[in-house]
């Protein structure tokens, strides 16, 4: 079953709660939260994603681009993230970290630049919920889909196969009407977008279209 994840990078961050609102049929609401040393950008925290825990009813997918996410990971967790996402470019202990997020109740999933090769991390996939394959460069929205990481998708999909582990595979940056159905064909089932939902007429009818999308490219074992 392929999940829409709206990027709230795109949205007005003047109407956070409005723009949570305007996708609650998402699956996940996807929460970029960065500190301009992990990339060159700054955006929200803790206190935000408190806030908009009360303001909706769609689980949040936090997305930490931060460094010593060992430090603050577990805090997202119990501010009310369903899901909690660190970079293990960052990490200095990337299997205590997913324990820590899982202890806390959250889904626990490690993300990889798109210079990061998965093949190091085999053994580390059955502490995770979700793997994520940036598809950008992280740091900002609106950037131009890497279609050089649909190996990387694929690869990665055919090690979890092979572990047999349930677990999603999400990728971010650039996905939108023209790529989704690669990615799906590649493997992904989760798929972050943020100005392909914000900057449409309608954001919620973009989440329904984009989700069919993928459900008609995914593998028919898949469905
Ligand atoms: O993590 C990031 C960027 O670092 C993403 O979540 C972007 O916010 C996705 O935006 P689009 O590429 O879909 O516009």
């Amino acid at each position: 079953m392929a999940q829409i994840n709206p990027s709230i990078l795109s949205a007005d961050f003047a109407r956070l709660a409005e723009e949570a609102q305007a996708v609650a049929g998402a699956d996940w609401l996807h929460v970029d939260v960065m500190d301009n040393h992990f990339v060159p950008n700054l955006t929200l925290g803790l206190p935000v994603v408190e806030s908009l825990r009360k303001a909706t009813d769609t689980p949040l997918d936090c997305h930490l681009m931060i460094e010593q996410p060992d430090r603050w990971a577990p805090a997202y967790a119990e501010a009310g993230a369903g899901s909690v996402t660190f970079h293990v470019e960052a990490a200095a202990a990337p299997v205590r970290l997913a324990r820590e997020i899982r202890a806390q109740g959250a889904r626990a999933a490690m993300a990889l630049r798109p210079a990061t090769p998965i093949e190091p991390y085999e053994d580390l996939l059955p502490e995770l919920d979700m793997l994520l394959i940036m598809t950008v460069e992280p740091g900002f929205g609106g950037q131009a889909f890497l279609d050089i990481m649909l190996p990387k998708i694929r690869r990665a999909r055919r090690m979890m196969d092979r572990h047999g582990l349930e677990m999603w595979l999400q990728v971010d940056g650039g996905v939108s009407a023209s790529t989704i159905e690669r990615c799906a064909e590649a493997g992904a089932d989760v798929f972050v977008a943020g100005s392909a939902v914000y900057n449409a007429d309608d954001p919620a009818g973009a989440v329904a279209a984009l989700r069919e999308q993928a459900e008609r490219a995914a593998p028919a074992h898949r469905h």
